[in-house]
């Protein structure tokens, strides 16, 4: 039947289950005198009577309810649902401010004559809710309490334990001390007893977290049994931005809680003898600079970027480099069309490690029995140039930015046809010296993912690159976001190493370019 009101579920009308056909009677359950619960197709309805005279306000209006005594609460927010001595619970997610979510329950008394039909439902229940996603998660959770304007351990307990208990989720917490101690707790996990590792922080602690991971000799398994996952506390918060769709904390929790493993590109670089794991960014140039040079201005918040972006724009700033990349894709139809088939690739995880097509000058792809990180297909920066790569002298370049995930902030997204393991980082290059108008119409293309169109943009998707900085005494490269010393370094991507969890299972939550 249909209904004008959107918070109805379309499928299952109250009506239908009551003509009872005999899905609505087992979707429909009936419980106390006057309450009812009904598996609609996106939503739990519940009908209560008691609704009306608890919350008349509705919340500000925030909750989808069809009528007063009526609630649609979608499966993706239903947290749990168990019988304990004949009551049963449910738990959801419950909309209390725009962006903020609460765990939150209904109970209902349940007589012994009901209590194989209860279980039944709940099966069903949890089926719709989690689907393919894991219940119970077994969460290793860091705090980083001076993350962002130092509130992550605020909004740990308010925003984001309740939901994960909510949701059954066992919880091992740990509030970092010091740099690098994420590090060490990640190269020392116990990985079968754990799902995921939940960093309370910016993009910083993540980034520790896959260099912990890859530091073990049992690295690859590690990786790829390990969901390493973002919870939004600090003032770089992208990683949540693409998996999460949001810098919501108890939003990006709901989203972790029902997220679903999905492998990710890692980029090893190499500087000096190190080698380390990058999975959001590098950049050299304006990025890096108005980013990391502006760390005296953290009392504008995140407009601190966009100021030091113009001062720098304006400058028309060039920072030279000699650099030589192994491309893959490089006009901007190809890559648009590369992001489209994905969109409609439903692969499974174990599908999207490696690189089975790509046998060539692939050593990944034979490196099955190596325990550790994949060796190195093009070696590190201390080598010789790989063959058939060329040094190319860019004496005007302004913006050196390689991307492995779309946004670079909740506002930036920089790299919309970037994906989550397509085997490939996105590769933006600007000239410093392009007329300012230019410069600012690339700035202001951002926020509709445009920039990749925009002339003057030479957008790639790359295998590898080496980047050696010259005619500059010092200046800044940045690796997801920190510092790192003013020297040449190399990057190639190894497909699907790590392990996130998104919503989809296969795309970033950005609009792509289509
Ligand atoms: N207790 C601590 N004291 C100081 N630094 C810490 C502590 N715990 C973690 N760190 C370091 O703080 C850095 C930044 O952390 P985080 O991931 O929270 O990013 P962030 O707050 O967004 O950072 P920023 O504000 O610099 O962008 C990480 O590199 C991490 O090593």
């Amino acid at each position: 039947m249909a209904t004008d009101n959107p918070f109805v579920d379309p499928a299952t009308s109250f009506e239908e289950a009551g003509r009872g056909s005999s899905f609505a009677i087992d979707a429909t359950l009936a419980v106390g005198r006057n309450a009812s619960l009904t598996l609609g197709t996106d939503s739990l309805i519940v009908l209560d009577e008691a609704f009306e005279k608890r919350d008349r306000s509705n919340c500000c209006g925030l909750w989808p309810s069809g009528t007063a005594n009526t609630r649609a609460i979608p499966f993706y927010n239903v947290l749990w649902a168990e019988l304990k001595d004949s009551e049963l619970t449910l738990s959801y997610a419950s909309p209390s401010a725009k962006s903020v979510v609460k765990a939150a329950t209904l109970k209902y008394p349940i007589e012994y004559q009901m209590v194989e039909l209860v279980n039944k439902w709940i099966l069903r229940l949890l089926d719709r809710a989690y689907g393919q996603s894991q219940r119970k998660k077994r969460a290793k959770v860091l705090v980083n309490p001076h993350s962002g304007k130092g509130s992550a351990e605020k909004w740990y307990y308010r925003d984001v334990e309740p939901l994960l208990k909510a949701a059954q989720c066992s919880i091992d917490m740990t509030k970092t001390r010091h740099s690098g101690e994420a590090v060490e707790i990640a190269e020392r996990l116990d990985i079968e007893a754990y799902d995921i590792v939940a960093s309370c922080s910016g993009d910083g602690l993540p980034h520790e977290v896959f260099n912990g991971l890859g530091k073990r000799p049992d690295a690859k398994k590690a990786l790829s049994k390990i969901a390493v996952v973002h919870i939004p506390c600090g003032s770089g918060n992208a990683m949540s931005c693409n998996l999460n769709g949001t810098d919501s904390a108890s939003l990006a929790t709901l989203a972790i809680i029902k997220g679903l493993p999905t492998p990710l590109d890692l980029i090893s670089i190499t500087q000096g003898e190190t080698r380390t794991l990058s999975f959001l960014s590098q950049a050299v140039g304006i990025v890096a600079e108005s980013d990391l040079a502006t760390e005296h201005l953290r009392w504008m918040g995140a407009q601190r970027f966009t100021y030091g972006f113009l001062v720098r724009l304006l400058g028309k700033t060039v920072y030279p480099c000699d650099i030589a990349v192994k491309v893959a894709i490089d006009d901007k139809n190809s890559i648009v069309e590369h992001y489209k088939r994905e969109k409609t690739n439903f692969e499974p995880a174990s599908e999207r490690r490696g690189y089975k097509y790509l046998l060539d000058d692939d050593a990944s792809a034979t490196s099955g029995n190596e325990d550790g990180l994949p060796p190195l297909r093009y070696g590190t920066v201390n080598d010789k140039l790989p063959e058939g790569w060329e040094l190319v002298p860019y004496d005007k370049l302004g913006n050196f930015y390689c991307g492995n995930m779309a946004y670079m902030a909740s506002d930036a997204n920089f790299f919309s046809p970037a994906l989550p393991n397509d085997g490939y980082m996105d590769l933006v290059c600007v000239n410093g010296d392009i007329s300012r108008l230019t410069a600012m119409n690339m700035m202001f293309s951002l926020e509709s993912g445009k920039l990749y169109e925009m002339p003057g943009v030479w957008y790639r998707k790359v295998l590898g690159y080496r980047i050696i900085p010259k005619d500059q005494e010092d200046g800044y490269i940045s690796i997801d976001g920190e510092r790192v010393p003013f020297a040449p370094f190399q990057a190639e991507v190894h497909r699907g190493l790590g392990t996130v969890l998104t919503k989809s299972g296969h795309m970033y939550e950005a609009p792509g370019p289509v």
